[in-house]
């Protein structure tokens, strides 16, 4: 290993090293990146060593690139070798097939039958319970994104809470932030007992296992019955021997990762639109105008698109401000590579960095400012015609890059153009009033966090209720960089170590309101509080009464539990309940 190191280190005489941060012996630059926001120390760095730079984390060689030139020119041009996806060191198997052929199959024929219209059947349930519950908007607007990626992936919505929180636990095991056997690997080297971590990534992906299978039995039998509603599980079983599958389980586990991807990533945008109509109110009436002229007294939908460039604008804005996956998803170099001049070794972990590439100012005037106009009006470098088309998410740098391009652009320009449509046709979006709102600037951290961010997504990998002491035990409590203490927002705060505890304090008075994010591999923005009010009562009342017709004709059934009450420890399989 340390041969292979050496040789790695070893930079051909013609080339230079990229520049980065020096970090510290054996740990790298761990200490210098912080849990929260840690997207913005490294576009900074990029500020200080140029577009594309590299860091040690321990023992790694991360390259950070916040040029989409660079983006391109590597991960797209030079695919070949740019492709790979880097170890996941929390992950026991690594079971992240990305299936190409069958996935650009779904997709398409998927977007061909306009989704079978699931994100407007679920736009109806949705605005019914935001009318209902608003101060619930967070936990709504994750159930719309479940319930249709949950009908698509296997044509009902039954199991779109199980969903959510198999989204979340993968969620945890795949980000940096997340799962502490990312932070130290060796603790995925030890046995069960010694180590919650690897103990809890085993439950996690024998209860994913069984919930795929379990989806697929269940499509298996509606088709038996010839009441099986179009889904992607469908389009597998109608056609097993087309797919070139290597094992039975390929095809339940395609459709379920799809079905997971598709569940993670797009309440991000949503919730991010919330947070930009409260903080920029000078575009929801425009937004109202353009609605109010295409689509009257009727909800938006899928045909509307072309005539809704304005609405477009925004969606686009939101990815582009506060983009979903801000440290952008990893790709892993397979060779030695070497670009103007300078060396990028084999095994490096390459990261496009969305957050800066989506704040070039040359391209993008006043990054900081969230602003749709820059894609509707001419003048701006990102205006393009014709506006029945652009402004769009589709082939934007926040899907990725090259042959790992995100395979659900369509899914998710369908949710969000309906999803945030529907929200802005029904309601009025604006920041709490009072005067609770102007002792915490209109923002209330979370208020209502139990609906909508687990707590184990809070507390990842960390047993509350033990006898034994861990390995785990021992290294948190010595460890005090950022990141070795996962945020916690509870009494085990309390019980925390001192030192470790001072990182994962949280200061809600230092920070941008509007960069309150959630710290795993997908940013979301924390629940806060604001005025969600319907525009008028007409409104209210018809989306009730399409609701109600459609629950009279069997279209929204309720969410089912699939591993029955107790779903925790003990059973063969389950977590928490969401
Ligand atoms: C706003 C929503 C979404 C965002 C921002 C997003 C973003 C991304 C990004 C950045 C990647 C990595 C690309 C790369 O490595 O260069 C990715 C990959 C992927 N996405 Fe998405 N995604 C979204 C929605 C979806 C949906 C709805 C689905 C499925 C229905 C999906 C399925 C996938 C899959 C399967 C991959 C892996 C591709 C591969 O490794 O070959 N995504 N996504």
């Amino acid at each position: 290993k340390v041969i292979e190191a050496s040789r790695r280190n070893k930079i051909p005489t013609a080339l230079k090293k990229l520049p980065g941060p020096k970090g510290y012996p054996f740990i790298g630059s761990v200490p210098d990146v912080p849990e929260k926001n840690g997207f913005i120390k490294f576009a900074d760095w990029s500020k200080e060593y140029g577009p594309i730079y590299q860091v040690n984390l321990a023992g790694t060689n991360h390259v950070w690139i916040s040029s989409d030139q660079i983006a391109k020119d590597l991960l797209a041009k030079k695919g070949s070798i740019y492709s790979d996806r880097p170890h996941i060191s929390a992950l026991i198997d690594d079971n992240r097939t990305s299936a190409q052929k069958f996935a650009n199959v779904i997709m398409r024929e998927s977007e061909k039958a306009l989704f079978h219209r699931y994100p407007e059947i679920e736009a109806k349930r949705m605005l019914v319970e935001l009318l209902e519950e608003p101060d619930r908007y967070n936990h709504v607007l994750e159930s719309f994104v479940a319930r249709v990626t949950c009908r698509l992936a296997w044509g009902r919505s039954e199991a779109s809470d199980e969903l959510k929180q198999r989204t979340r636990e993968l969620l945890i095991a795949v980000s940096p932030t997340g799962a502490l056997g990312n932070k130290l690997p060796f603790l995925m080297a030890l046995p069960d007992w010694l180590s919650p971590t690897k103990a809890w990534e085993r439950r996690r992906a024998r209860t994913e296992r069984s919930f795929f299978e379990t989806m697929q039995k269940e499509v298996e039998k509606d088709a038996r019955e010839k009441k099986a509603p179009q889904s992607w599980m469908k389009i597998f079983l109608d056609s097993r021997s087309k797919w070139d599958f290597q094992y039975e389980l390929e095809g339940a586990y395609s459709v379920g990762m799809h079905g997971i991807a598709g569940a993670l990533t797009i309440a991000a945008p949503m919730q991010t639109f919330c947070l930009a109509m409260c903080f920029y109110p000078q575009y929801l009436p425009m937004l109202h105008e353009e609605l109010d002229r295409v689509c009257g007294d009727r909800l938006p939908v899928a045909e509307d698109r072309p005539k809704l460039p304005f609405l477009r604008a925004i969606i686009r804005e939101c990815l582009r401000w506060r983009p979903p996956v801000p440290t952008g998803i990893p790709h892993s170099l397979t060779q030695d590579d070497e670009y103007n001049g300078y060396h990028i070794p084999k095994g490096s972990v390459m990261h496009p960095l969305e957050w800066a590439i989506g704040r070039d100012p040359s391209i993008f005037p006043d990054p900081e400012a969230f602003n749709p106009l820059r894609w509707v009006e001419p003048g701006w470098p990102t205006y393009q015609e014709p506006l029945t088309q652009f402004p769009t998410i589709i082939n934007c740098t926040q899907f990725g890059y090259g042959r790992r391009l995100c395979q659900g652009q369509t899914v998710a320009d369908e949710d969000l153009l309906i999803g945030i449509g529907s929200i802005a046709w029904m309601f009025n979006i604006s920041k709490q009033r009072g005067p609770a709102a102007e002792n915490t600037s209109s923002h209330s951290i979370g208020m209502n966090e139990n609906a909508s961010i687990s707590q184990e997504e809070l507390n990842t990998g960390i047993e509350k209720s033990k006898s034994r002491t861990t390995m785990e035990d021992v290294l948190l409590s010595k460890y005090t960089y950022p990141g070795a203490f996962p945020a916690s927002r509870d009494e085990e705060e309390e019980k925390a170590p001192k030192e470790a505890k001072e990182f994962s304090k949280f200061d809600p008075a230092n920070i941008d309101p509007t960069l309150d994010f959630s710290t795993l591999l997908i940013a979301k923005p924390l629940p806060f509080k604001f005025e969600l009010r319907p525009r008028d009562g007409k409104r209210a009342e018809r989306v009730r009464k399409l609701f109600q017709e459609g629950c009279e004709k069997g279209e929204y059934t309720d969410s089912r539990e699939f591993w029955g009450h107790n779903q925790g420890k003990g059973k063969p399989c389950g977590w928490g309940k969401v």
